[in-house]
């Protein structure tokens, strides 16, 4: 699903009114009127005290409407403006007139503390306060409002965006009227899947308000939400008529003294994200363990006898090499990957030791072929990249990072988002039960072994970080949040391929 810009969607705004020929008013009437809806549908005429509050712009403009079909339909509702500024959108105005003529239910101004509202637990408010035009922080005493409703614990329903978010900038000390529930027009926000937007954020809903279909299939986004949908796209079915050679050898190269079990992960991943043969390359006294662990890996080793790599020199030929899990700093090893490195020409994917060091070696990043993916948790990004201001940021530099070295990028976070050429591929599976060691060695074996069976770098790591979470979406219904292991998520990989057809599969 694309992910529109702020520009972006004020462009289809228009161009929905231009497409249509009809005044923007109508298309705040058709946005507050399907909202409306989705509030109806819910209640069912229940008997609940509503209070919307709106602001002076076209997301107070919303909500007037939203008050209006609510009040004609019989429900009852106290409609407040909250008057941050003493300018008022002309569509705002004209559903205010709307609102005034249609009802006897006229709205309270709010114009300090003094005017707040009581909220009780047990009422529902509609947040029309600020939508994506809030480009500042807003003022104190709005600040105490959207405290104020937070410690109500009242359900709250926001309308587009929670107020107090920007949606293209951390604003300095944000505060945010916390949702229930965010009821989003035609598109997520980016904002929504990032950490610091992200964490106020517990559940959001697309409300399709009709926007220009030409638009939105012809616009460019710089960000995509990838879920099943796009994730079944990038799916390579398999032949009758193949072999294990078919699908390609994956070499891990893993694991060091007490640190095995990262090798064991990442190459059984590997396996069972489709790899024809998996190799692990590892320490001499990793090959009893691997052998007993995982009969199915082949397993070769350096010729030293340490607790660390102390040299990469195999005579394969793999299709993909995944590096780094539990190898440790130990500077033998470093040297190691670096000679490695200097020679190396087959495709890889980077995680964990590997990672931090490069972060130590910066000239080791020029050794990459093109399109090395490599998958860095925050703090291994930070090491990579330096430290960022805010999220956006953080997204700027890493694009910065992905353009300079060809490589792609895999931010892991609670939607972890995959960094190439300019675009960000936003995932949308996941859950709290992974953070969870081991679980990004999984990662490093699912996406090496989708490159082992010819998919190309990027849809590895995009299919590769969906099918992840996943599996992971899939265990804890049988683990819950706090059982699930790294090695469950391995095991589950097999559901997830066969969850991305299950509603055909169902329907027959
Ligand atoms: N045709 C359209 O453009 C449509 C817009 N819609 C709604 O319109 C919203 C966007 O409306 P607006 O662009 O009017 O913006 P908002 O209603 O989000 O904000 C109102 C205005 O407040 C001002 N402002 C920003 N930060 C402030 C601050 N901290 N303190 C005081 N004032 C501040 C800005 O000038 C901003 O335009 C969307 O989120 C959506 O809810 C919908 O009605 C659908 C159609
Ligand atoms: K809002």
């Amino acid at each position: 699903m694309k992910i529109l810009s702020k520009e972006q969607i004020y462009a289809a705004d228009k161009a929905t009114e231009q497409a249509e020929h009809i005044p923007s008013f109508n298309l705040m009437e058709r946005a507050g009127g399907y909202a409306y809806h989705y509030l109806h549908q819910r209640l069912q005429n229940q008997p609940v005290n509503i209070k919307i509050f709106c602001g002076t712009g076209n997301n107070g403009g919303d909500g007037l409407v939203i008050a209006r079909n609510l009040i004609e339909n019989g429900y009852s509702v106290v409609t407040y403006i909250v008057n941050y500024s003493e300018s008022r959108s002309t569509d705002f105005l004209n559903a205010l007139s709307v609102l005034k003529n249609s009802t006897k239910n006229w709205p309270q101004l709010i114009k300090s503390e003094n005017d707040f509202p009581e909220i009780q637990p047990e009422d529902l408010i509609v947040d029309c306060i600020f939508g994506i035009g809030l480009n500042r922080p807003a003022d104190s005493w709005v600040q105490k409002l959207f405290n104020h409703i937070n410690e109500s614990r009242a359900y709250v329903l926001a309308i587009d965006v929670p107020s107090g978010m920007a949606i293209d900038q951390l604003l300095k000390d944000e505060v945010v009227l916390k949702p229930t529930v965010v009821l989003t027009f035609q598109t997520p926000k980016l904002v929504f899947f990032l950490p610091q937007g992200g964490k106020h954020i517990n559940s959001w809903e697309v409300l399709d308000i009709g926007l220009d279909r030409n638009y939105l299939n012809s616009v460019e986004t710089k960000a995509q939400l990838i879920g099943k949908a796009e994730a079944k796209q990038m799916y390579k079915p398999r032949s009758k008529f193949s072999h294990k050679g078919t699908y390609g050898h994956s070499l891990i190269i893993a694991g060091s003294y007490g640190k095995m079990g990262a090798a064991i992960l990442s190459g059984k991943a590997a396996l069972s994200s489709g790899s024809g043969l998996v190799t692990a390359y590892t320490t001499r006294q990793g090959m009893p363990i691997m052998q007993s662990a995982a009969p199915e890996i082949m397993v070769v080793t350096d010729r030293h006898n340490g607790d660390f790599l102390e040299e990469i020199k195999f005579d394969l030929q793999p299709d993909v090499i995944g590096i780094g899990p539990g190898l440790g700093m130990a500077k033998t090893t470093q040297d190691a990957l670096k000679n490695f490195l200097k020679q190396n020409e087959s495709q890889l994917v980077l995680d964990a030791d590997a990672l931090n060091m490069l972060s130590e070696n910066n000239d080791l990043l020029e050794l990459l072929p093109q399109f090395s993916v490599l998958t860095p948790h925050p703090k291994e990004l930070e090491r990579l990249i330096g430290s960022w201001s805010d999220d956006f940021e953080k997204l700027k530099k890493a694009e910065a990072f992905s353009d300079k070295y060809k490589c792609i990028l895999v931010l892991k976070d609670a939607h972890t988002i995959v960094v190439f050429e300019g675009k960000y591929y936003v995932n949308n599976t996941g859950n709290p039960g992974m953070a969870t060691g081991g679980s990004g060695d999984v990662l490093t074996g699912i996406i090496t072994g989708l490159i082992a069976q010819q998919y190309d770098p990027l849809s590895a790591s995009i299919f590769g970080v969906y099918l992840h979470g996943r599996a992971g979406d899939i265990a804890i219904n049988h683990t819950g949040y706090e059982g699930l292991t790294a090695g469950m998520i391995v095991e589950f990989l097999g559901q997830a391929y066969l969850d991305l057809f299950a509603q055909e599969s169902e329907k027959k």
